[in-house]
């Protein structure tokens, strides 16, 4: 058996895989894009090089998978069979507070929670089966998002509706991106030199999916995402929070739910706002052409978020940092910017040379001498932390 570890992210139509060492080195790092199309196609980074990669008919999560793979084999970097196996998965519902060595039942249950995650958990459970098929002697792990916020008390996980809807069909706030807040809290623990048991932060992971989550000595106490990744913040193709009222009005100009659940999904957030794009980079571009509606995009998202920052103050007695994170939260001091501008009363304020040099130097603290909190910036790494839990529990 290899000492290498596989690291696999199916999302609705894409696939991310890494390759780790036991050292936690990434060996490779892979993505695949539109699968399920005529078009799709993968590329493979190692050794510093970039690798073009053809995904075969019928474009599917399999084809893509075997197609990264024997790239790793032609390579050398995986040479028989890796020595685990780790997938994310999306919801986990209640059963799981930490990741899982996958067997029948797991997957069963993440099975069980797909009606609560159907653009996620389905694919999740693809990507398992796939490698499973292609290695079956060695030991898969399920690193799921909700695992990490399962310590939410009672009053942030409860939605106000007759109790029987969680009692009978599990309708709660589960929280979403958990392996990325949690690895946050390790990170700013560590960068602020406190014990994580006494490290509290705000979290904003902003990519793709954004939230928010407050944690609270080390333990996540609030987050953004609800029964479904869709609730919170703006996001790139995602309305996050709105009235439920608009379910009503828009079955009556005619959506049908599927009609609905796809412009909430699919058409909303940065790109329904802009009407160009979700991607945060273009939009910043856009706007410095004095595109108005871009413009316009970037502030509602800016604002959702700095009320989120507000909001998660309520379950905190301490803040030790303020931690942005994600594609976005990395690399958009513009967004930084607008955010913090929101939360002058918080006494946040940020260090302008330092917020616009972050990237270069890898400096993490950004806030002004005279913030009342720090303010971090943190690259997250979802993959590593899952090539990790993926050696713990194999
Ligand atoms: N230099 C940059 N400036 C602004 N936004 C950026 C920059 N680099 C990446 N992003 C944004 O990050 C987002 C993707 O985040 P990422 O965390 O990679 O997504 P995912 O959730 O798919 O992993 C996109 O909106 C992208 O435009
Ligand atoms: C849960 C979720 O929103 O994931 P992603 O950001 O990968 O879409
Ligand atoms: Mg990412």
């Amino acid at each position: 058996m290899e000492d290498t570890l596989l690291v696999v992210n199916c999302g609705s139509s894409s696939l991310k895989l890494a390759l780790y060492d036991r050292q936690m080195h990434c060996l490779a790092s892979a993505l695949a894009e539109r699968l399920g199309s005529s078009d799709a196609f993968g590329r493979l980074d190692a050794n510093d090089q970039r690798h073009q990669i053809e995904i075969p008919a019928p474009g599917d999560h399999d084809a893509a998978l075997a197609a990264l793979i024997q790239q790793l084999r032609t390579l050398q970097l995986l040479q028989g069979q890796p020595r685990a196996v780790g997938h994310r998965v999306v919801h986990g519902g209640e059963s799981f507070t930490d990741a899982a060595r996958i067997t029948p039942e797991v997957v069963d249950a993440i099975e069980r929670c797909a009606a609560l995650a159907p653009l996620h958990n389905p694919v999740n459970l693809v990507g398992i089966r796939a490698t499973q098929a292609l290695f079956p002697e060695v030991p898969q792990v399920a690193v799921f998002d909700t695992a990490y916020h399962q310590s939410l008390p009672e009053h942030a996980y409860l939605y106000a509706l007759p109790q029987r809807f969680y009692q009978e069909w599990g309708v709660r706030r589960y929280g979403f991106h958990g392996t990325s807040h949690q690895f946050m809290a390790g990170e700013a623990a560590r960068i602020l030199d406190k014990p994580l048991s006494e490290t509290s932060i705000i979290s904003a992971h902003l990519g793709n999916g954004c939230s928010i989550t407050a944690i609270r000595d080390g333990q996540s106490v609030d987050t953004s995402m609800g029964l479904t990744p869709l609730e919170g913040l703006v996001m790139g193709t995602r309305s996050g929070d709105l009235d439920p009222g608009l379910f009503e009005f828009l079955g009556g100009k005619g959506l049908s739910p599927a009609e609905i659940n796809r412009l909430l999904n699919q058409d909303s957030g940065l790109l329904g706002l802009s009407g160009e794009t979700n991607d945060m980079r273009t939009l910043t571009e856009l706007a410095a052409n004095g595109h108005r509606q871009a413009d316009l995009a970037i502030e509602v998202f800016c604002f959702r978020l700095a009320r989120y920052v507000g909001a998660m103050t309520a379950s905190l007695t301490q803040l030790d940092a303020l931690v942005f994170t994600g594609g976005i939260g990395e690399n958009s001091a513009l967004v930084r910017t607008r955010t913090v501008a929101h939360l002058q009363l918080l006494g946040l304020s940020l260090d302008n040379n330092h917020n616009d040099r972050h990237g270069r130097d890898n400096q993490h603290h950004i806030e002004h001498a005279d913030s009342r909190f720090p303010i971090l910036v943190i690259p997250t790494n979802e993959e590593r932390v899952i090539a990790q839990s993926a050696l713990n529990h194999s």
